[in-house]
């Protein structure tokens, strides 16, 4: 089932390590089959060297339960399918602990937009989403992570997930999505380079750097996105 999907979600997880946005096992990509709702994702917990497609898990969008696989599936596994069934603009998430990006949602902040890299792929100021409660922590398994898709969730009311295709999570780390699984990878790549930069900028500035100016953020992520993009090969060179 889903083999094509299988062989995507499972290189996007192995970009993880090459990128170096992940240490030993902590982190996880899925990917989406829309007209089926069926989810795949990596298997909990299980070394990248050794990872496999046949090791992905299929997982029902609506019930959450596994139709495939031998392996647990991520203990993740229940974010992603709260934020595919809140954003059905998604086809790629990808959750890491990359250091620079979990620095700031360790700090509860935000990754400011100081410069171009950041606002040719971010619309704005990656979100940190608030503290979870007590409530939203403890339960049976599954619970805690499906909260942590609520929270998530809850930032984005009244955005667009694909103008800020990633959010920190207060006190744990980053996720992301996009188009695909691969686009979710890339988006963590450059969240992860972003809040590099920022950690450095604000560094420098005594905590005091403000946001680039407007006109500078529309041009570089207007000009990549959206119904007038004209960067890369996609429309001709009038
Ligand atoms: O967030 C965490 C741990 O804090 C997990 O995402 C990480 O260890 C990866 O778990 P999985 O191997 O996907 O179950």
């Amino acid at each position: 089932m889903l083999e094509s999907l299988k062989k995507t979600v499972c290189e996007a997880n192995l970009m993880l390590p090459k990128y170096q946005l992940v240490t030993f096992t902590w982190g996880n990509v899925s990917g989406i089959d829309r007209e089926k709702a069926l989810v795949v994702i990596k298997p909990s917990g299980v070394e990248y060297e050794s990872m496999k497609p046949e090791d992905m898990v299929v997982v029902d969008l609506e019930t959450g339960k596994k139709v495939e696989g031998s392996l647990n599936y991520s203990t993740d596994t229940a974010t992603h399918l709260a934020l595919y069934r809140a954003f059905p603009e998604i086809g790629g998430i990808i959750h890491t602990h990359s250091r620079w990006a979990t620095i700031f949602a360790q700090s509860g902040r935000g990754i400011p937009a100081f410069g171009t890299t950041h606002a040719d792929y971010f619309y704005g100021e990656i979100p940190c989403t608030r503290r979870m409660t007590r409530d939203e922590i403890e339960g049976d398994p599954g619970y805690y992570e499906q909260e942590t898709g609520s929270v998530i969730i809850e930032r984005f009311r009244g955005m667009n997930p694909m103008d800020i295709p990633g959010v920190l999570v207060h006190s744990h780390g980053p996720f992301a999505w996009g188009k695909d699984p691969m686009e979710a990878v890339h988006h963590a790549v450059v969240m992860e380079e972003v809040a590099f930069m920022a950690w450095h900028n604000l560094s420098l500035s005594g905590n005091a750097l403000p946001p680039m100016q407007s006109e500078l953020l529309d041009k570089h992520f207007l000009r990549k996105h959206g119904k007038n993009a004209y960067y890369g090969q996609g429309k001709k060179d009038k």
